[in-house]
């Protein structure tokens, strides 16, 4: 039975503030939440940890098949946590390590096959709010909504280093400047499924905009004035 519960989709490069808005979206509209990086991360982590080389399709293929991914809802409106084969892997998940190595098994086509049904299962009434790369192009191309948020990767960088800061972490922005750059290219070249907007997608450049001001951006894409 086809499945008919609206959909936004919210895709974007790393740090364009995906995350961050598609929760607070969300949230203002009281929709249910997939936050598809997540499953990606999972997926590299758990290859991490059977000791996998991140180049062999085929064992991360099996490895994202058979990977069990809960989301975790801790009930007091703090941050999702994400059970990996029943490890609370959170904090793990959220390094630029692990998203690198997401970066990587995400260009396995069997990696993203493994994936599919199990986004598409997230669709449920009253709605869901979609963050990925993909989710307006390949996951959800019927989806009633779709967004694609982007900024320069200066200022990605800029806010992922202050991120980073506040979490106590020592970076620098150089090197986050060369990791953002360097995960941009590897998930816009790929072959299935690249970072690219869907073509009937509304671009927001969240350069030098505040959050509030995007949310809004995006809630009027959902209920226009
Ligand atoms: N419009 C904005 N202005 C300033 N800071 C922002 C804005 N949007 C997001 N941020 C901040 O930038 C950082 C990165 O945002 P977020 O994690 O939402 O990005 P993302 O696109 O989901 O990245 P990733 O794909 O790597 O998970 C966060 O600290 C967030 O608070
Ligand atoms: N729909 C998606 C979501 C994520 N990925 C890959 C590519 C990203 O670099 C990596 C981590 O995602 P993030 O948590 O930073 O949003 O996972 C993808 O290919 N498709």
């Amino acid at each position: 039975m086809s499945n008919s519960a609206p959909v936004l989709t919210i895709d974007g490069p790393s740090g364009s503030g995906k995350g961050t808005i598609s929760r607070l979206v969300a949230e203002r509209l009281g929709w249910h939440l997939l936050d598809s990086g997540a499953l990606y991360r999972a997926v590299g982590y758990a290859a991490g940890a059977e000791g996998l080389d991140l180049s062999d399709t085929e064992a991360v293929t099996r490895c994202a098949q058979t990977t069990k991914i809960r989301f975790r809802d801790p009930g007091d409106g703090g941050e999702t946590r994400v059970i990996v084969n029943g490890h609370d892997a959170t904090d793990e998940l959220r390094t630029e390590t692990a998203g690198a190595a997401a970066s990587a098994i995400a260009a396995i086509p069997g990696v993203r096959s493994a994936l599919f049904e199990k986004q598409r299962d997230f669709r449920r009434n009253p709605g869901l709010v979609a963050d990925g790369r993909d989710m307006g192009t390949v996951i959800f191309p019927d989806a009633r909504y779709k967004v694609f948020l982007t900024a320069s990767a200066d200022e990605r960088a800029k806010r992922r280093y202050k991120q980073l800061k506040n979490k106590g972490l020592n970076v620098t922005l150089a090197a986050l400047l060369r990791e953002i750059q360097a995960r941009d290219e590897r998930d816009a070249a790929r072959t299935v499924a690249p970072l690219r907007p869907a073509e009937d997608a509304l671009t927001i450049d969240t350069t030098g905009i505040s959050v509030d001001s995007v949310v809004a951006a995006v809630l009027s894409v959902v209920r226009p004035a």
